[in-house]
């Protein structure tokens, strides 16, 4: 049935192998009753997401009747302690007799057989426990019941033969390469229970529906995400505790909660173990709202060690302090309540950037700012730029080369300021974006044979104006990441840095501890599989403050430029030139393949580089 291919190469796109496609689109086969259509929109979009919820569940599930298990196991035990204890007993308990052939025996040995003390009584009652046969269940959860997958639903539209060379690499990958993996603090493979407590957030509670209720079901879970919930007002926490996690949460549909499975066929208690013994892969280790899967189509290469860190981390000798103290009354809404989008004048964090909000209320970036910051990006002349009467980066290069250079120049941003933890209103509100984190379902992978090694790209659409993720990693000083990578042996695997290089160029005496980069190559987050595109990349880099009114320190965050389809790698441009031979971190062969791109055309000079970089 080309249909069922369809579907399997669809899910397969999106990293998700085809056995655990096959009991899911069975199961909502049945559902739908082979309303294909419904199945088929927006690009299988319910199938994939029955999946992803279908595997949390089970999950779960799995662990419960594993804790069952291991208390049943528990109590077998104890049973036969008791007995054993039960039978000494009853040995003390006998006649004169007996008890002299003991004493006896002890003497002769000169020690006691058994650990029993004779003052011990059991009262002659004990409890009556059945020790069930090794094969047998040990719940009575019917979940527990394996039968091969193939034996179930007879009712399913006849498929042709799946073929096993077509499967994905990626599961052939965490299957035959998990035990190679040395090291467990690297990311490359998410043990089960790292993906079960991500994926915690994600409601068991909500059944799966027939096409409408789903899509509106999906719809309005996207709203609650981005917008205010009027009865955060009486949240004590503001949202800032569990919260966190079901903001962050995927609206998507869960499969059916164990009641419901029971009330099922056996076919659907079936399929619902089976899935079960899929390894989840989450290059975050947990440490996002989001599962963030890889594929590698492509090779059978892994993607490279690193420590997955959701947030920077200074190294060492960075200044970088956040005190309550040290936010002004002026830099924070305290008096706001709720959702300061919604107040009918801009609160203080709003007058910071011009009395305007950045975002919508859809959480998006608004358009004309964002197309501010990428008309001023993409075209020299409006770039303004701040020189430093000894810049950083020089005096860092001089180090090595003995000449202090001049300063090429700092680009002026625009910055997004978000609400914080001195301003009143709640980690929902509309003005925090960037602080609560990646959202949209995104897939490290690895492109094209002889190309740009790993990438990234979302499992979903994005809208124009959407955050993606933060660059992180630490945070160095210049002098700092110049010593780093001076002194590594390996300078073309460096990732490239960010150097937050705002006000450089205004202050006349800058201190070299103040003078900070982000560096993500052993700590970082999956901004670091972001590769570069010259000029027309659909992600932008926009400052963000959010708890630090000093703009020495502060977010970087990738916002999209465009709207952007499900699968289409994103990229940013690094602002490298190419033909600088001065830079610390060699350039590559470029391969963004973009009309623009300034490898193929030859580099055209230090300003349009700088402006590229936002
Ligand atoms: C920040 S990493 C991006 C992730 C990287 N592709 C990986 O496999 O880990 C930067 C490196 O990716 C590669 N890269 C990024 N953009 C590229 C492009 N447009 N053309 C060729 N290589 C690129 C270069 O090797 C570069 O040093």
């Amino acid at each position: 049935n080309p249909r069922v291919e369809k579907a399997f190469r669809a899910m397969r796109n999106l990293g998700i192998p085809d056995k655990k496609t096959k009991p899911v689109l069975k199961y909502l086969l049945k559902l739908y009753e082979k309303k294909w259509e419904l199945i088929e929109q927006e690009n299988y979009r319910v199938l994939a997401d029955a999946i992803f919820e279908n595997e949390t569940e089970v999950a779960e599930q799995k662990k419960k009747l594993d804790d069952a298990e291991a208390a049943e196991r528990e109590r077998v035990e104890q049973a036969e302690r008791m007995k054993a204890i039960e039978d000494e007993t009853q040995i003390q308990e006998e006649p004169e007799k007996p008890l002299k052939r003991m004493r006896a025996r002890y003497r002769d040995d000169e020690a006691s057989p058994s650990c029993v003390s004779p003052n011990i009584s059991l009262g002659g009652s004990l409890p009556v426990i059945l020790i069930k046969p090794k094969d047998e269940l040990l719940t009575d959860d019917p979940l527990r019941v394996e039968v091969p997958l193939d034996s179930t639903t007879p009712d399913l539209e006849p498929e042709p033969p799946v073929n096993t060379d077509a499967i994905s690499p990626t599961e052939n990958g965490v299957e035959e390469n998990d035990n190679l993996i040395p090291d467990e603090t690297v990311h490359h493979i998410a043990k089960r229970q790292e993906s079960v407590a991500n994926t915690d957030a994600i409601s068991p509670t909500v059944s799966l529906k027939t096409g409408n209720d789903f899509e509106k079901e999906t719809e309005t879970a996207r709203e609650d995400n981005n917008r205010l919930n009027s009865d955060e007002t009486v949240d004590v926490a503001k949202g800032q505790e569990s919260a966190v996690k079901t903001d962050a949460m995927s609206p998507t549909v869960s499969l059916k909660t164990r009641n419901d499975f029971e009330m099922e066929t056996e076919t659907g208690r079936e399929e619902y173990v089976n899935v079960i013994l899929d390894e989840t892969v989450d290059i975050a280790k947990g440490e996002e709202s989001v599962v963030i899967s890889y594929i590698n189509e492509v090779n059978s290469e892994l993607p490279p060690s690193f420590h997955y860190i959701p947030r920077n981390a200074v190294f060492q000798n960075a200044y970088v302090n956040f005190s309550l103290a040290r936010i002004p009354k002026e830099n924070c809404c305290s008096t706001c309540v709720g959702n300061c989008l919604t107040s009918s004048s801009p609160c203080q964090c709003a007058l910071q950037t011009g009395g305007e909000f950045s975002y919508t209320s859809e959480g998006t970036m608004k358009e004309d700012i964002l197309d501010h910051v990428i008309e001023t990006n993409s075209d020299p002349q409006t770039c303004h730029f701040s020189y430093c009467k000894e810049c950083p980066l020089e005096k860092a290069k001089a180090k090595n080369e003995g000449v202090l250079g001049t300063c090429k120049g700092h680009k002026e941003r625009s910055f997004i300021k978000e609400c914080w933890l001195k301003c009143g209103c709640s980690k929902k509100c509309g003005n925090r974006v960037v602080q609560r984190g990646i959202r949209y379902k995104l897939q490290v992978f690895m492109t094209p044979a002889g190309g740009k090694g790993w990438g990234l790209r979302a499992l979903e659409d994005l809208p124009k104006g959407a955050f993606v993720c933060e660059f992180v990693g630490e945070v160095l000083t210049c002098k700092e990441l110049y010593n780093r990578v001076s002194q590594s042996d390996k300078k073309d695997e460096y990732a490239y840095p960010i150097f937050l290089d705002a006000e450089w160029g205004k202050e006349s005496e800058l201190q070299e501890d103040k003078t900070l980069c982000l560096d993500p190559t052993s700590y970082g987050n999956v901004a670091r599989f972001i590769n570069h595109r010259c000029f027309d990349a659909n992600l932008v880099e926009i400052p963000v403050e959010v708890e630090n009114p000093d703009r020495h320190y502060y977010h970087v965050a990738f916002f999209t430029t465009r709207k952007v389809k499900a699968l289409e790698e994103l990229t940013r441009d690094y602002g490298i030139e190419f033909d600088d031979n001065d830079d610390l971190i060699k350039a590559f062969k470029c391969q963004c393949g973009s009309a623009f791109c300034r490898f193929t055309k030859g580099s055209s000079g230090s300003r349009k580089r700088k402006c590229a970089q936002t």
